[in-house]
């Protein structure tokens, strides 16, 4: 058994000219691979493809070229296993408000085939938080309420991959702890998770590894602490009263001595401190007469990884 929950090879995705729009090519050629139990986490910015790809690992959108094996599975030669090995819950809030959950649930346990008696109906309504709103209409529900009987729809046929379409685009903080401590309660359970997100800071908080696409591309795919580390940097800025001569600088500090008159002093956070500048600054007999930082914050560093301002 392969160790890789998802493997995908020269993934491409070209969607017919129709009408006024011309074809587009929404993947140029994706290789990808997401290990077993990890917390996967996507991100681009819009239009870069995000939906594209994990509707195509969902067997939702039909690839153009390419492989795509969910679970060992390979699409093409079995379908209905690379199907019931993943899980999906969408962006939209598409559920019947003629449907109480434990209906909805079991309509969907019955569209993927399980039989009556596997079915963890209550089990899942109890992990989703709507026990005792199993039997009431959906359109009693409140959004977060359906939001999370999505999530119980993708969990019925028990898939071992999860894909969790921008779980919290427009949603409270407290249905957000919700939703993941669900997540992060399936992946302790053994649960290979993905999520789609234009959010770094969502991502930097729930998943192990990211990949970035952009344009149909994948641009960068590392572990979350490796692109953490790219956004270590920060610029301290001093204007001093005079002519700055030679300044012994702690290990891994760059000087740049702006045209506007700025010293630049770029430090790594996680080990130089400011503080300890200002003291080197100090010991040369600089004096400091204005002061301020620059950081790249997460768009920035978004922006920096995927090499195109334009991008987003
Ligand atoms: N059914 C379709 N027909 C034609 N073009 C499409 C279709 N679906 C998506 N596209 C185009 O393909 C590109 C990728 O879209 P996709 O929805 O995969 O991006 P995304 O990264 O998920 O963006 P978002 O975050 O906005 O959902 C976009 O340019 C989009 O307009």
């Amino acid at each position: 058994m392969t160790q890789n929950a998802i493997e995908i090879e020269g993934l491409k995705k070209t969607y017919a000219a129709s009408g006024k729009s011309a074809a587009k090519e929404a993947l140029t050629g994706i290789d990808l691979t997401i290990p077993q139990g990890s917390v996967f986490g996507l991100l681009g910015p819009n239009g870069a493809g995000k939906s594209t790809l994990i509707n195509i690992m969902a067997g939702l959108v039909r690839k153009s070229e390419g492989r795509v094996r969910i679970w060992g599975f390979d699409q093409d030669q079995n379908p209905r296993q690379s199907r019931a090995a993943i899980g999906v819950m969408p962006q939209e809030l598409n559920v019947d408000p003629f449907f109480t959950p434990r209906e909805s649930l079991e309509t969907q346990a019955g569209l993927y085939g399980v039989p009556a008696r596997e079915r963890r109906t209550d089990e899942i309504l109890s992990l989703i938080g709507l026990s005792d709103k199993a039997d009431a209409y959906a359109r009693t529900l409140s959004g977060g309420m359906r939001r999370r009987l999505l999530l119980g729809k993708a969990l019925v046929h028990g898939p071992q991959v999860l894909v969790l379409d921008e779980p919290t685009a427009g949603v409270d903080i407290a249905l957000r702890h919700m939703l993941w401590s669900n997540v992060r309660e399936l992946n302790r359970q053994g649960m290979t998770i993905i999520l789609t997100t234009h959010h770094l800071e969502e991502a930097q908080e729930m998943c192990d590894e990211i990949a970035i696409i952009d344009r149909g591309r994948l641009v960068v795919r590392d572990s979350t602490a490796a692109i953490l580390a790219r956004m270590d940097s920060k610029t301290l800025l001093v204007r001093a009263a005079g002519p700055i001569g030679a300044v012994d600088l702690p290990r891994g500090v760059t000087r740049e001595d702006r045209a506007d008159g700025w010293l630049a002093l770029t430090y790594p956070q996680s080990t130089v401190k400011a503080g300890a500048l200002l003291a080197s600054l100090h010991g040369a007999g600089v004096e400091v007469i204005d002061l301020t930082t620059e950081q790249a914050d997460l768009e920035d560093a978004f922006l920096e990884l995927t090499g195109d301002k334009a991008a987003v």
